[in-house]
């Protein structure tokens, strides 16, 4: 997902799309120039930012491991363009693309997830069969609600791409889930953060060693499952999205069209890429759900007592949500303050471009802040509370606000969007249905932590709850 590159369209695009105008200040960028200080004077104003140290640049002004947090600090300084040196120069964990074929993957991961159900009935109907699975595995004794709603999660994102879901024991899959946390949550230590300012210096960092053995192992795994896919494939029959990339692979081969998009590199990094992205964020924004709802019981009382009078024993379905008004604010709510992804994924400009006064060269990254959005003064009542009203109106219907973006805005937002809403929506109802959630034996509702965890999504902290059945 990281340092992908984007153009100076996509650039222009998100920042003036229709949120985040309206929002105004609301969606901030940090400019990370990472080329020698002073260079972009040259050619137009540089954006204004903390004074750079020489070869430290800004980050003695930084909280390493969650960075968001005093980049939103500078941002009330600064403005909502600013520039912080990371370091002297630019740098980068992975970078497998190259623009068109971004663009080109986007687009076919995008139609594909489209083909197999996204938004859809067909996704409906596999993640209630996947609620049933999950259902089975929560417990009355106090349990980490992590591994089973990142399997749960996980396999949503599985049966689209290979096709079928896997088993909660399989020791592969497993695995996989737990490489794919692990390295999310390494990318926001102080470690990884120095790699990518200083990549030559500090290459032999541990976190850094840890995260390439994972990739190393998942491609390892991701080439043996599609390699038995391609063994039972069948041209008429697209199973998965691995089965269409490899369908739309063998055509361009059968007519002699040189291919540098459908490669098998990119199909393993495409595979890859939506496994982590479709994993770990919707488990963490329905494990902030869970334990937000056992920190504050008469919340987790008017979702029950809500569903009870909607959808009383049956299934609650995506078509329910419009006859739901109070639990669709809480889940909302519960995304707003969990806040997940706060500095969304690094761009980086292809072309020199001017935005409002401010020149920033190509090559620069550029950082959506998304942080400053969910907790905006001027767009919250009470921006650091959990508080559902944010998204009701007097008469308790449901209503949208502009300043909620966990998905981000522009061309290059999350391309999960509905998936992921029909997966948090129908997990989170399913489960409120079925269990009562509260804190371990001697622990209050007081006691729960609500700091969140460091990584590049941001899940609650590691804690345990207990699920009580209602029925
Ligand atoms: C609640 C769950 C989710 C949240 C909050 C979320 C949020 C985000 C955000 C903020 C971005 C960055 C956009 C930007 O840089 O401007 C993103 C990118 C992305 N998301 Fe999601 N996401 C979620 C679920 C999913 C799921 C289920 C999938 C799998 C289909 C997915 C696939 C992706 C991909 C592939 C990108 C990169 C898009 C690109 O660079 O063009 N996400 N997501």
């Amino acid at each position: 997902l990281s340092e992908n590159m984007e153009t100076l369209k996509d650039f222009g695009f998100f920042l003036f799309s229709s949120p985040t105008t309206l929002l105004g200040v609301g969606l901030l960028f940090i400019i990370l120039y990472l080329v020698t200080v002073g260079s972009s004077r040259e050619t137009g104003q540089e954006p204004p930012g903390p004074k750079p140290l020489p070869l430290l640049g800004s980050l003695l002004q930084l909280d390493l491991q969650r960075p968001y947090k005093t980049l939103c600090e500078l941002s009330k300084k600064y403005g909502s363009v600013f520039t912080v040196y990371f370091g002297p120069k630019k740098s980068g964990l992975f970078n497998h693309f190259h623009n068109n074929q971004m663009d080109i993957m986007r687009r076919f991961a995008l139609s594909t997830l489209k083909d197999f159900g996204m938004g859809k009935r067909v996704a409906e109907e596999k993640i209630l069969e996947e609620c049933g699975h999950l259902i089975q595995v929560f417990e009355r004794k106090p349990f980490n609600t992590s591994h089973p709603v990142n399997y749960a999660t996980s396999n949503i994102i599985s049966s689209i791409v290979f096709g079928s879901r896997f088993d909660y024991d399989d020791l592969r899959f497993r695995n996989l889930v737990s490489r794919v946390n692990e390295s999310i949550s390494l990318f926001g230590t102080t470690g990884i953060q120095l790699y990518n300012t200083f990549p030559r210096l500090v290459r032999w960092i541990k976190n850094r060693q840890v995260i390439l053995k994972n990739t190393e192992k998942t491609i390892r795994d991701v080439e043996d499952l599609t390699q038995k896919l391609k063994e039972t494939l069948n041209p008429q029959i697209c199973r998965g999205l691995v089965d269409c990339f490899l369908i739309r692979k063998q055509k361009d081969e059968d007519s002699c069209v040189k291919d540098i998009q459908f490669t098998e590199e990119n199909l393993i990094f495409t595979v890859m890429n939506l496994f982590s992205a479709g994993t770990d964020t919707t488990a963490a924004t329905l494990r902030w759900g869970l334990l937000l709802m056992a920190k504050y019981p008469q919340i987790q009382d008017q979702v029950q007592e809500e569903l009870t009078r909607v959808a009383g024993s049956h299934e609650v379905h995506v078509e329910d949500r419009k006859n739901l008004p109070y639990t669709d604010a809480v889940i909302h709510e519960i995304q707003r303050l969990g806040n997940i992804v706060p500095m969304a994924v690094p761009h980086k400009t292809s072309q020199d471009v001017t935005i409002q006064k401010y020149f920033i060269k190509a090559g620069t990254t550029v950082i959506p802040l998304l942080t400053s959005v969910p907790y905006d003064e001027s767009e919250w009542e009470s921006p650091h509370t959990f508080n559902p009203s944010h998204f009701l109106d007097k008469e308790g219907r449901f209503i949208k606000r502009d300043a909620f973006l966990p998905f981000s805005a522009g061309r290059r937002a999350c391309i999960g969007e509905s998936l992921a809403r029909m997966e948090v929506f129908l997990f989170f109802t399913s489960l409120l249905q079925r269990f009562r959630f509260i804190p371990p034996p001697g622990v209050s509702e007081n006691d729960l932590d609500l700091t969140p965890a460091v990584g590049f999504t941001i899940p609650p902290s590691p804690h345990e709850l207990c699920a009580i059945s209602r029925q």
